[in-house]
């Protein structure tokens, strides 16, 4: 069967190996733990890449793969992760980064419903969870935190794609990373979150078209990121609170996130804008995750500068 490639859509199987691989491949800059499992059981790995140190460093979260069907977005955690690690000692950024921080990357949250898609509907978003007394399957996940939980741009159908499920954290996959976030609060600096399709870089909040308190800091730090994206191919990325950007959408990991208390909290909205959609080509792969380096390495660095 293929090897796990950087430039293709790795199903499960491989995208796993790969955590095993890649987790044991450099002791010094990255460990691995599994911070709880899914409703089907397969285990939710998060790696932490960072040089070893024996004092606690302060640290950003990034996730991928909340939504099963945006492919791009675990393509572009294991991009990170490689990029990382082969550049920590060549590139003066990422290792003044690595040395002075820790980057959580959760490479896939969402891991039942990324395997379904595989397996069985490439077009699903949700988790997998199933509950009697409805025949419908599974939650939306960046609608199950409590971040004003199913007040606006979210239903309490469980057969909507953007269902917020039975309670707040329903969905065990959440329910993972929140408790682990909460658990890391004190070090947690700044919450990535890795989406497709639009182009946006979006922050808090979607549950309310009120601006966060610190918007002006939130907008600029964007419009530098995607402003550094833009100077590699030109990609064109828009910015700017999530509500009156993309939709209204309560219940997000960022949200949550953010009044939380950690203060750098962003969705990224991958490629394109529609003519491939969720179905983004191969071939894009590396022209996507390249240009988003750079932007997940700007909005880095200005935390880096203001802890
Ligand atoms: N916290 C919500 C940010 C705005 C919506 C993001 C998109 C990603 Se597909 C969504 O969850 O519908
Ligand atoms: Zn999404
Ligand atoms: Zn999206
Ligand atoms: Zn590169």
């Amino acid at each position: 069967p293929r090897a796990h490639s950087y430039t293709k859509y790795n199903n499960w199987d491989k995208v796993e190996s790969w955590i095993a691989s890649i987790s044991s491949s450099n002791s010094d800059l990255i460990s691995k733990q599994v911070i709880g499992n899914t409703y089907e059981g397969r285990p939710m790995t998060l790696l932490k890449l960072g040089r070893k140190s024996s004092s606690t460093k302060p640290a950003i979260f990034m996730d991928c793969g909340i939504h099963a069907r945006e492919w791009i977005s675990p393509a572009f955690c294991q991009w990170f992760v490689k990029e990382a690690l082969s550049t920590y000692g060549r590139d003066a950024q990422m290792t003044s980064l690595l040395d002075e921080m820790d980057v959580f990357v959760l490479p896939v949250l969402n891991v039942d419903g990324y395997d379904y898609t595989h397996k069985s509907n490439r077009m699903w978003r949700k988790t997998r969870s199933r509950r009697s007394g409805s025949s419908c399957v599974g939650a939306d996940p960046n609608r199950n935190f409590d971040a004003g939980w199913c007040t606006v741009g979210a239903s309490n159908n469980p057969c909507s794609d953007i269902f917020c499920g039975y309670k707040i954290e329903s969905e065990i996959e959440a329910k993972n990373v929140a408790d682990f976030i909460r658990r890391n609060k004190s070090i947690i600096k700044a919450y990535l979150t890795v989406h497709s399709y639009s182009q946006l870089l979006l922050f808090p909040y979607a549950y309310t078209y009120e601006l966060s308190a610190t918007h002006s800091e939130l907008l600029k730090v964007a419009e530098g990121a995607s402003a550094a994206l833009r100077s590699l191919y030109g990609t064109r990325y828009t910015s700017g609170p999530a509500a009156a950007t993309i939709y209204p959408a309560a219940g997000g990991s960022d949200d949550w996130a953010h009044d939380l208390g950690v203060k750098y909290s962003y969705t990224f909205e991958l490629r394109d804008t529609g003519r491939y959609g969720f179905l983004l080509p191969e071939s894009q792969i590396k022209p996507t995750c390249e240009e988003t380096m750079l932007a997940v390495k700007y909005i880095a660095s200005y935390v880096q500068k203001n802890l």
